[in-house]
């Protein structure tokens, strides 16, 4: 794969700021329901931040609230050093959500070309668009698969093109929805490897959501959720010592029974399976 523009982070340079994502009670309503429940965390610039917890928990809520999608969003929540949804953060994240978003009549290169376009319009950046596009392709492996249909890939090369668009603007944050659910064991490993060399030689920030417990052991850091709520945060190997668990997976269970025991009343609103 051909990470290019090598940019790591400088705690030294006033413009990279000391967190990537820092909020402070930060609650959203959806309908007439609290789906963030007052959320404290940070995340650490350069890094690759697993976001963690069973379907429904409000991870898709939190990462639209972060690249600016979501309504009634309330607290504080500060991305790459501005409010969330500034304008000026655009070009500077980087989103995937569930569904991949490409266009199935047009091939994996021009379905790059048209967000390139958007993104650095006019004929005078044709050029650096062009190099751009060739790069995102090679970021995700799909060069053999550069002018196939989107609409006649698979599911992962879908996946992988929707990634490419991400890619395109060099964004120091990318916000990664489930980007591996229903992939292979081979291309999730695949993915993985791409995550940690954007995250290596960009110096770029990734945060990622799965509900994938085995997913976390490739993360640097976890914030783990459950029901609007960050149930813990750290490093998997702080979260296994702090609960002596051996898997996360074991160590998010313990730390269920543990706010369950805390708060029984909330408990018996239903526990889902961590799958
Ligand atoms: N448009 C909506 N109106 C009202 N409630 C919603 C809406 N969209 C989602 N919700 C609720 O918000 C909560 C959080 O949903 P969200 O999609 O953020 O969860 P998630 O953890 O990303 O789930 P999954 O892993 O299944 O994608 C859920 O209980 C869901 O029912």
């Amino acid at each position: 794969m051909n990470i290019r523009r090598p940019r790591p982070p400088d705690p030294g340079n006033p413009a990279t700021p000391a967190l990537a994502v820092r909020a402070e009670g930060l609650t959203v309503v959806r309908g007439t329901r609290k789906v963030l429940k007052g959320l404290d965390f940070a995340v650490p610039p350069g890094r690759i931040t697993g976001l963690l917890g069973p379907s429904g928990c409000g991870k898709s809520t939190l990462m639209r609230s972060i690249v600016g999608t979501q309504a009634k969003v309330t607290g504080t929540l500060d991305v790459l050093g501005l409010p969330a949804g500034d304008p000026a953060l655009r070009s500077r994240i980087g989103y995937v959500t569930q569904a991949p978003s490409v266009y199935d009549d047009l091939t994996v290169r021009q379905n790059l070309d048209y967000f390139a376009a958007i993104l650095d319009p006019g004929r005078a950046a044709a050029e650096r668009r062009r190099a751009h596009v060739t790069s995102a392709i090679a970021d995700v492996d799909l060069v053999s698969h550069a002018d196939a249909l989107a609409g006649n890939l698979s599911g992962g090369q879908r996946s992988r093109v929707s990634l490419a668009v991400a890619l395109l603007g060099t964004p120091e944050l990318l916000v990664l929805d489930e980007p591996t659910v229903g992939l292979d064991p081979v291309l999730r490993r695949d993915l993985w490897t791409l995550f940690h060399a954007i995250a290596a030689d960009r110096g770029a920030t990734l945060l990622v959501s799965s509900h994938v417990m085995d997913e976390a052991e490739r993360c640097h850091r976890l914030l783990l959720m459950r029901e609007g709520e960050i149930l813990a945060d750290g490093t998997p190997d702080a979260l296994r010592t702090r609960t002596a668990s051996e898997t996360v997976e074991a160590a998010f269970l313990r730390l269920v029974d543990e706010a369950s025991a805390a708060s029984p009343a909330a408990t018996a609103q239903g526990k889902e399976p961590v799958r």
